[in-house]
């Protein structure tokens, strides 16, 4: 079999586009889940304020699109392919669709940044899962590594970051809390992976090449799902927003480091949600983008092409930790054991 790759796999999430697909997207979602089907229709809901659409699957042909034009732009020439976790098209049946064009290995950039299960290992799994669907013919699949830390998505992220700050009146602009968030995870999911401390280390990078000094920001969760009881990871950006509202702040800067494009889990659970918190405390809130296809992050993902293609070629990293590993342990975070229910 060839060693060399012959394509490159998009692997993301999935979104609904349309109103009928909420519900079966979301049992997809959920299933095995310690999740209360209250919880899901809830969720319905926010999608429901967007007639059904969410803007991920969109935001990936983009990021295709862009990507498609560097490698070219490269003389990478390799084409790309794209299957979701959750909704059409379906990693399995684009799995099927690169066996059926004689494709016997692809490298797969994956649309999240930070270890975890729900970053990281769940994408491997699902992976593995569509190759057994496909069966003999399927293709080889390598993953592309985490990069939190990378130079390029530390330098698109502080882009973004001082592009926010610029919004804020002067007179307050050096001196305005920055709220970084993250998706909240169980916190049994967060005590068996690094999660928490890339993202930490994300945090700490951006705001550096920013010149934000470490008091002026916080890393804080939204998003939280699962059981009432069950612990997740805290605060809450809502409850933090009141916090800093509380302690004098006129200004927060919002900025969903954690995610990658302004997908539903920002339109909604920030741009509403946090965004109303603030309305009515008179808070006033500025929500920095996140990277989507900026080209400096396209860029890192050729970068992270090129190092797989030629594995002398230098591998980037800034901070503490140096480059993640090509491929994770087999024991790392590992799947969490599905609690009983009482
Ligand atoms: C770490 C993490 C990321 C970042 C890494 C990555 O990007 O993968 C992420 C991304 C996303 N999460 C998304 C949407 C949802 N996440 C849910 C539920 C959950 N997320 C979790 C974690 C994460 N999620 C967890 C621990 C759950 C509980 C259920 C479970 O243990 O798996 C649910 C179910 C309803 C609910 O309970 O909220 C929905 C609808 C969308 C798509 C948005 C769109 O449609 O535009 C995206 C990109
Ligand atoms: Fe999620």
């Amino acid at each position: 079999m060839t060693d060399e790759y012959q394509a490159i796999l998009v692997v993301s999430f999935g979104g609904p586009e349309k109103m009928e697909d909420v519900i079966p997207f979301l049992e997809n979602v959920l299933r095995g889940r310690n999740v209360p089907r209250e919880r899901l229709l809830e969720v319905a809901e926010h999608y429901a304020h967007f007639d059904g659409y969410s803007p991920i699957n969109d935001q990936c042909r983009d990021l295709i699109a862009a990507l498609d034009q560097e490698l070219q732009r490269h003389d990478i020439e390799l084409p790309i392919f794209w299957g979701n976790r959750n909704w059409h098209p379906m990693l399995a049946d684009t799995m099927q669709k690169m066996a059926d064009a004689g494709i016997q290995r692809v490298l797969a950039y994956v649309t999240a940044g930070y270890g975890g299960y729900s970053g990281c290992r769940q994408y491997l799994d699902d992976i593995e899962q569509a190759r057994q669907t496909v069966g003999e013919a399927a293709p080889v699949v390598d993953k592309i590594r985490l990069f939190y830390n990378h130079p390029l998505f530390v330098a698109a992220n502080a882009e973004n970051l001082r592009a926010a700050l610029a919004e804020i009146p002067a007179a307050e602009r050096d001196v305005c809390p920055i709220a970084f968030t993250a998706h909240s995870i169980p916190q049994t999911m967060a005590d068996t992976s690094n999660y928490v401390q890339q993202l930490e280390e994300n945090c700490r990078l951006v705001a550096e090449e920013c010149g934000v000094d470490a008091a002026r920001w916080q890393l804080v969760y939204q998003s939280r799902s699962g059981r009432p009881q069950d612990p997740w990871l805290e605060p809450d950006i809502c409850d933090h927003l009141r916090t800093l509202h509380a302690d004098g702040a006129k200004q927060v800067v919002v900025m969903p480091l954690g995610f990658l494009s302004d997908h539903m889990e920002v339109i909604y659970d920030l741009d509403d949600e946090a965004a109303g918190v603030c309305a009515e405390i008179g808070l006033n809130m500025v929500r920095a983008k996140t990277v989507g296809t900026h080209p400096l992050f396209i860029q890192m993902i050729r970068e992270l092409i090129e190092e797989r293609i030629d594995p002398n070629s230098e591998r980037r990293a800034v901070g503490q930790f140096g480059p993640a590993v090509d491929q994770c342990p087999a024991d790392c975070c590992p799947r969490p054991q599905r609690r009983p229910t009482k």
